[in-house]
């Protein structure tokens, strides 16, 4: 028996690089659930970044946890088979993580396959800074943008979707939404229904 399969898109890239707006025009486009990955963070998590404090390792895997468990039960429940779920995923090995929690995760079927696909958008430090300063209400300040730039890992070739592999990176400087969602839309379209 062939095994059912779930698929799971991660929109990540450093904070204002587009992860909201992109993630949630892209599930609209897939008629499927878009899950803000901010959302899952302790109280504890979203303190530290207000004030001004980047988060550890031992404050991002808890959180990974949760977020990836709740995106493969929001795929498992849809019709779609499909959920959108946004995260910064800076480094590789948090993308490596969250695809490791997600096959054994306790909310899927033993018949079921949860494919993950990471897309990580990326733009100059300044573009962010201004992306950052422009979002009102928001618990992350511009002053947390340069450790995230500093450590962040753009998708290297060998792991490309078009390559085999499971992420792909997207500079999305100077370009339209559209434009960017359309870039998005073209690398995942085989893995939809495949
Ligand atoms: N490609 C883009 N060009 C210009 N502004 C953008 C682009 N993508 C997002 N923005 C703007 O940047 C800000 C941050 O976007 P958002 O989607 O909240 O980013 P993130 O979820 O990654 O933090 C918003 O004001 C949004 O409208
Ligand atoms: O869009 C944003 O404001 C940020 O990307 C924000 O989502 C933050 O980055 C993460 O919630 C966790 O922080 P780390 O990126 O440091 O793991």
């Amino acid at each position: 028996m062939t095994k059912a399969e779930e698929l799971v898109i991660v929109i990540g890239g450093p904070a204002g690089t587009g992860k909201t707006t992109i993630g949630s025009k892209l599930a609209e486009l897939l008629h499927c659930p878009f899950l803000e990955g901010d959302s899952f963070h302790s109280k504890a998590n979203i303190d530290k970044m207000a004030q001004g404090i980047p988060l550890t390792d031992e404050d991002r895997y808890p959180w990974l946890t949760t977020l990836t468990e709740n995106a493969v039960e929001t795929s498992t429940n849809d019709p779609s088979s499909i959920s959108v779920v946004s995260c910064s995923m800076l480094k590789k090995e948090y993308r490596k993580f969250i695809k490791s929690i997600g096959s054994h995760s306790s909310n899927i079927d033993e018949n079921v396959e949860v494919k993950f696909l990471f897309i990580f958008l990326y733009t100059d430090y300044q573009a962010l800074l201004n992306r950052v300063a422009q979002r009102q209400d928001h618990y992350m300040k511009s002053d947390m943008v340069k450790s995230q730039y500093d450590i962040m890992e753009i998708p290297a070739e060998k792991d490309l979707i078009e390559e085999g592999g499971d992420e792909y990176g997207i500079n999305t400087t100077g370009r339209s939404i559209e434009d960017i969602l359309e870039e998005v839309y073209d690398v995942i379209k085989d893995e939809l229904h495949a």
